[in-house]
């Protein structure tokens, strides 16, 4: 991945970066100042002149606070600045712009909020190294329980920049203002809701610093994959545009419908449907450019095998309505098995995850090939115990460590859907609407990898376009939502990307 604009830098590597910039000939000084007018400047365009506490840590966080309190001093606001820290024990810029600082300055205490109309939180940004506790927590709760306004340097305080989880006590901002770039934890729950409004501003740290960080966080946005996407050529054909083989369920017929729709809108030149024999009649009479076959009277676990024995099958995908009752448990088992098999690339969802429960490694150990597994939190547990949300491992780690175990690219689902490569990197989806919280959702997202990763998409990017184009596509259809309207909105989506890439 080129780090680009999208890059994500955990707080680690944005010390770095702000290090290669003084290297670089800009001075920290001058940095600090720069984040500090960035933040004046934010609050002066999003609120009125009020009473304004800020509240100014130990380190370089506590430093743009006071250059945020001079700004706003110089600007006519009425002014409180509660410190918590020694001036002495600060970097020498941090104690250059405190001393800048023309009023006067209390220790933190809660008192302070009394006759304040907005609250700056400079306490604590990237450097925040344990639990918020002390006087810290006081205050940070007595700003919660006073329902103020906040605006967040660089992060609200408490939040760990690379999980997005609260170290403690946090106070959610209205407005979060970070610099040079975003970090994973501005877009990952709950640190996406507790920034509010996030505001990215440039500080003056050249482009080039970038080189020197192994940069393996995006954030997924169309210019990641752009270059990759598969538009139909002059002179194609159908077959150039790949085939996608999805396995029907007998009982739930809807939900691998729903995929094979989604991967014809997003351009698979075909798209069959293998299904039970009994269930035929409903799949052929409701599809009409879909093939559907059915698998033969007395449906055994072998029964896909025989149809995957046709080459042409590009592309498989397994889960969506498969079934778990009975036997239909051992042929979702076999159908994956056999695909991994003879190498096919897929996508398994649903049911063919949930199947493995029992013996996950089993799964495990027959990926070689390119393959997508699309869990949801409840099916990434049954699969990866070790890393479910008790064990309080943050979502990136565990869907970065779910990758690198099963050598799968992981598509970890929900508002903050992560995409997670074997090799290490990972890629955090941010269009998503809560619209998509409804049954069949997941199952179009899986016909839309398929029919990228049939046309030629490597299953990471194919895996992070499709995740883009699903909520561009919920934006546009917004509230009301159903998952059958997914893949007849995407034609409209595509066309502005496309008009985009021209
Ligand atoms: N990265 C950049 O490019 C720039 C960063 N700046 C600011 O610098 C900040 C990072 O500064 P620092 O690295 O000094 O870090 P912080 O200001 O976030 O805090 C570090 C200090 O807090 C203490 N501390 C950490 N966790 C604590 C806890 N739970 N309870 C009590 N004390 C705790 C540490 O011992 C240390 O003294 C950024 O968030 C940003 O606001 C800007 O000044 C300018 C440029
Ligand atoms: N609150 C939310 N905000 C944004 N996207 C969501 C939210 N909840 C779920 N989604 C998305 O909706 C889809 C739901 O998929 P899934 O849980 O597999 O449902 P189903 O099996 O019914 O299709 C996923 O792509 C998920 O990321
Ligand atoms: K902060």
């Amino acid at each position: 991945m080129t780090p680009n604009q999208h890059a994500l830098l955990t707080p680690q590597q944005m010390t770095q970066a702000d290090q290669a910039a003084v290297v670089a000939g800009v001075p920290a000084f001058r940095l600090m100042a720069a984040a500090g007018n960035a933040v004046a400047e934010a609050i002066r365009a999003r609120w009125s002149k009020r009473p304004v506490l800020v509240m100014a840590g130990p380190g370089n966080n506590g430093g743009d606070g006071f250059v945020i309190a001079e700004q706003l001093r110089q600007h006519g606001w009425p002014v409180t600045l509660a410190f918590m820290g020694q001036i002495d024990r600060m970097s020498e810029e941090a104690q250059a712009h405190a001393k800048a600082w023309q009023g006067e300055w209390q220790s933190l205490s809660p008192m302070q909020l009394e006759g304040a109309e907005l609250v700056v939180d400079a306490l604590f940004g990237a450097g925040l190294s344990r639990l918020i506790e002390g006087v810290a927590y006081e205050m940070l709760e007595a700003v919660v329980q006073s329902g103020l306004p906040v605006c967040a340097v660089d992060v609200p305080s408490g939040l760990d920049g690379t999980t997005g989880q609260a170290l403690g006590m946090v106070a959610k901002a209205e407005l979060t203002v970070t610099f040079f770039r975003k970090k994973p934890g501005h877009l990952i729950w709950p640190g996406r809701f507790l920034c509010g409004d996030l505001l990215l501003c440039d500080i003056g740290i050249p482009e080039s610093v970038l080189k020197g960080l192994a940069i393996n966080i995006m954030e997924n946005q169309v210019d990641l994959w752009r270059q990759d996407y598969p538009w139909p050529q002059q002179n194609g054909h159908k077959f150039h545009r790949g085939h996608v083989l999805i396995y029907g369920g007998q009982w739930i017929t809807g939900a691998s419908r729903l995929s094979a729709r989604a991967s014809q809108r997003v351009g698979a030149g075909l798209v069959s449907l293998a299904v039970p024999e009994i269930s035929w009649p409903i799949y052929a009479a409701s599809m009409l450019s879909v093939m559907v076959k059915p698998l033969g009277k007395n449906q055994s676990e072998q029964a896909f095998h025989q149809v995957l024995n046709d080459s042409r099958f590009n592309v498989v995908v397994i889960g969506p309505g498969a079934g778990l009752d009975g036997k239909d448990k051992d042929r979702v088992k076999q159908a994956v098995l056999g695909t991994l098999k003879c190498g096919r690339a897929c996508v398994l969802d649903a049911d063919a995850l949930t199947a493995f429960s029992e013996q996950p490694e089993v799964l495990f150990s027959a990926i070689h090939g390119p393959c997508v597994l699309t869990p949801h939190e409840g099916e990434f547990a049954r699969l990866f115990p070790h890393l479910s949300e008790p064990s309080g491992k943050d979502k990136l780690s565990r869907a970065k460590q779910a990758a690198h175990e099963t050598g799968a690219v992981v598509l970890l689902k929900g508002a903050d859907t992560i995409i997670a490569s074997p090799d290490g990197r990972a890629i955090i989806n941010t269009n998503a609407p809560a619209e998509l919280a409804t049954g069949g959702a997941g199952d179009v997202l899986a016909g839309f990898i398929a029919g990228l990763l049939a046309q030629g998409m490597t299953p990471f990017y194919a895996a992070a376009a499709a995740a883009w184009l699903h909520g561009e596509v919920a934006n546009e259809i917004g509230v009301g939502l159903i998952a059958e309207d997914l893949a007849d909105a995407l034609p409209n989506v595509l066309q502005r990307l496309k008009a985009y890439q021209d």
